[in-house]
């Protein structure tokens, strides 16, 4: 029953930890806020750690029943990831397409954009053709001055509600372009994603290889889980269990250490774990360089974040996670047999405390003493 409550408050913090961050996507109806190399970080450390917990019979149930709810909140954010980054734009450009707005349809008429291309029969044609294709003008946006100036040159067609929101052009906007027989309309679809892509969205080469961790990762889930099972139901067997017992929160099966305790897949699961613990750990590094190179915590400057679509409060439930996982399995057991096994989980989980810590640190400490205008503009500079 012990051990029960003691792992309560590692599932209860690990659980909700990243469903700030999952709501906060859903309601910005993107992750922008979110870094993919962040995301594809945990899913290396999760792989690793699933695949450690599994091949170390030392750790704890609890670590590897810790270890599949990392992954699969990791994979939820990761497809979170995907389909705001990449699906929904694509569904929404597609609704935009087929429904002409009709206040924009009136204020075709009363447009002066006909003034600046020349004589309004050839100005009104141009607009015909544009709502043909389903595109609403209002404010033509000269996308680059180019040599031909700006009559007959490239614009992009958007509202002043969408540019209110967004800086780049909407993805599925289109790009009217002169040919001998008038405006044709080319969809900008492929090109958003692709060379003029937004420096707001993911890189595509980042998201196919998402993409691809991502379905590696469930393949692998699936395999390995009905491996687990297998083997699980070979042991109790041999054991002379008719029930399959499964393993036991905060104990470790001495039986299982007994059988494996020779086996080289301890050793690989001993370095998965350290693995594990620096690819985690090693996270965090770049950010707290950074932050002591330009004086200030950018990342951790809450209303920033905010208004990012960062949530905070992931960064919070993470650092009482982690003192909870040390927690756990040093109420577990002090002994050193029992705890070196599991000492890249204890290093991880107290390491990402510290760095945790230092970050928070650095955010009250830059918060109290914000650096100058000046020299945030000169250390970037120097950055970059
Ligand atoms: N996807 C996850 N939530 N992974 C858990 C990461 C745990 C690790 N100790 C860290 O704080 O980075």
């Amino acid at each position: 029953m012990e051990a029960y409550n003691n792992s309560v408050p590692i599932v209860l913090s690990w659980g909700v930890a990243e469903v700030p961050q999952l709501i906060t996507n859903y309601k910005e109806k993107s992750v922008e806020g979110l870094s993919l190399t962040f995301i594809m970080t945990w899913i290396l450390g999760d792989l690793l750690n699933l695949i450690g917990c599994k091949l170390e019979p030392a750790t704890l149930p609890t670590q590897y029943y810790m270890a599949v709810l990392y992954t699969l909140t990791t994979l939820s954010l990761a497809t979170q990831t995907i389909y705001y980054g990449h699906i929904y734009p694509r569904l929404k450009a597609n609704k935009r397409y087929y429904k002409i707005d009709n206040v924009e349809k009136r204020r075709l008429h009363t447009d002066d954009i006909d003034k600046k291309q020349g004589d309004f029969a050839h100005g009104f044609e141009h607009r015909s053709q544009l709502l043909a294709c389903g595109v609403a003008p209002s404010i033509p946006i000269p996308l680059l001055a180019n040599d031909h100036g700006s009559v007959g040159g490239e614009f992009y067609y958007t509202s002043a509600r969408s540019l209110s929101r967004s800086h780049t052009p909407t993805f599925g906007f289109f790009v009217p372009k002169r040919s001998s027989s008038g405006y044709e309309c080319i969809s900008t679809e492929e090109s958003l994603f692709g060379e003029h892509e937004s420096a707001q969205s993911a890189p595509p080469s980042e998201t196919k290889t998402l993409m691809c961790v991502v379905s590696a990762l469930t393949f692998f889930l699936c395999i390995s889980n009905l491996q687990h099972a297998q083997s699980d139901r070979n042991i109790m067997h041999n054991q002379g269990f008719v029930v399959q017992m499964g393993r036991k929160l905060l104990q470790v099966n001495e039986s299982l250490l007994k059988e494996y305790g020779s086996n080289g897949a301890v050793e690989i699961g001993s370095y998965l774990g350290w693995g594990m613990a620096i690819v985690y750990m090693g996270g965090r590094l770049p950010q707290i360089y950074l932050n002591f190179r330009r004086g200030h915590v950018e990342l951790l400057n809450i209303s920033s974040l905010m208004c990012r679509g960062l949530n905070p409060l992931m960064f919070i439930f993470a650092l009482v996670g982690n003192i909870t996982y040390v927690g756990s399995i040093l109420v577990s057991s002090l002994d050193w047999a029992k705890l070196k096994p599991n000492l890249p989980w204890l290093v991880d989980a107290g390491g990402c405390v510290v760095l945790d810590s230092l970050i928070l640190i650095q955010f009250i400490y830059f918060w109290y003493h914000p650096p100058k205008d000046h020299e945030i503009k000169n250390e970037s500079s120097n950055i970059s």
